[in-house]
């Protein structure tokens, strides 16, 4: 089974309109408000690529109970821990370029927070855990940590998608699988910007940390893939960005998804850039005949042998 925890969800609400002038009204031509969060995200692209999954995590308010219904309208089961603040809503703005003005995120209470532990206490061998998204300021940087740690006990995989100091934790608990992108790689490592290439002695680094794989997502400039059989190269397919929300949210969901269905672990590398690519190229999230067709404008080349 695949549980999905976003500790920090929200109500995307995606605003359209031609440009956006600061310090006037501005009048939007179109706007959606949906269940968001990268952790939600991922499991609604699970469920387009026919997995299902189980949502967890924290949701409070008119706006928690929003995600709920709409995520069980979705057919995706929804089992979060209700919390006394409301859920955030984050503003996405699509004008002449994208914009983000994501909400400030809930108090999560101690409580709240071991319901959530106990809920994992369900995990057995052969169950995948998403990690995925920002922490609330009230929850510690190392619940990444903790909860991969009481994953592993319990032989779990961890497939996590985050930044900053809880991404910086998390990793000492050799997740599996992460998925940085490449500005967040640099973060790590505290380097300057890296291309796919540059990006190899701190893939390296990380393998050695004894995470099974290692995708570093560069947007539009293709992604890499560290295993210990070898280090990867994929291109990204060409097309029209028209939506970069859930974009990294889809190569996580494509990757489980190719690995459930025993794809290669090239296969699947390639699957998850196809399932990014097909979800940028989309006004929402990907589906399977894009990704499936999306594969074959990409090529693996092998940057290196195992390490
Ligand atoms: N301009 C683009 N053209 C094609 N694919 C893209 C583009 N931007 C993003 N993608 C796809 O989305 C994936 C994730 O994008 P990226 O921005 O690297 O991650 P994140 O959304 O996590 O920051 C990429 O690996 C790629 O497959
Ligand atoms: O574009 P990405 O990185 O795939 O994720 C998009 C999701 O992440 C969010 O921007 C939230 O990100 P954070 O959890 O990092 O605050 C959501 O609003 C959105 O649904």
């Amino acid at each position: 089974m695949i549980f999905t925890v976003t500790l920090n969800p929200a109500i995307d609400h995606f605003v359209r309109l031609d440009r956006v002038e600061l310090g006037t009204v501005n009048r939007a031509s179109s706007d959606q408000k949906v269940a968001g969060g990268k952790g939600i995200n991922v499991s609604k692209v699970l469920k387009r690529l026919g997995h299902p999954s189980e949502t967890m995590g924290f949701i409070g308010g008119f706006t928690g109970r929003f995600i709920k219904e709409t995520l069980e309208q979705e057919g995706i089961t929804a089992n979060f821990t209700e919390i006394a603040s409301d859920t955030r809503i984050n503003i996405k703005i699509q004008a002449d370029q994208e914009t983000e003005i994501n909400g400030a995120s809930p108090r999560i209470l101690e409580e709240d927070l071991k319901n959530l532990i106990t809920q994992l206490e369900r995990l057995k061998a052969g169950d995948q855990l998403v990690l995925a998204g920002s922490v609330p300021e009230t929850i510690k940087d190392t619940i990444y940590m903790t909860l991969t740690e009481e994953a592993r006990k319990r032989k779990a995989d961890v497939f996590i998608d985050s930044s900053g100091r809880a991404f910086e934790y998390a990793i000492k608990a050799a997740p599996t699988f992460i998925k940085p992108n490449h500005h967040e790689l640099a973060e790590l490592f505290e380097t300057g910007p890296l291309t796919p290439k540059e990006s190899l002695p701190y893939v390296k680094e990380l393998l050695k940390k004894d995470i099974k794989y290692v995708l570093v997502s560069f947007a539009g400039e293709g992604a890499v893939l560290g295993t210990r059989e070898g280090i990867y190269f994929a291109n990204t397919p060409k097309g029209e960005l028209k939506n970069s929300v859930g974009a990294g949210d889809s190569v996580v969901a494509g990757f489980l998804a190719a690995l459930s269905e025993n794809k290669s672990t090239v296969d699947a590398f390639k699957f998850s850039v196809a399932a990014g690519s097909a979800t940028a190229f989309s006004e929402g999230f990907c589906q399977r005949e894009d990704v499936e067709e999306l594969m074959k404008e990409i090529n693996i080349i092998n940057l290196e042998e195992g390490v």
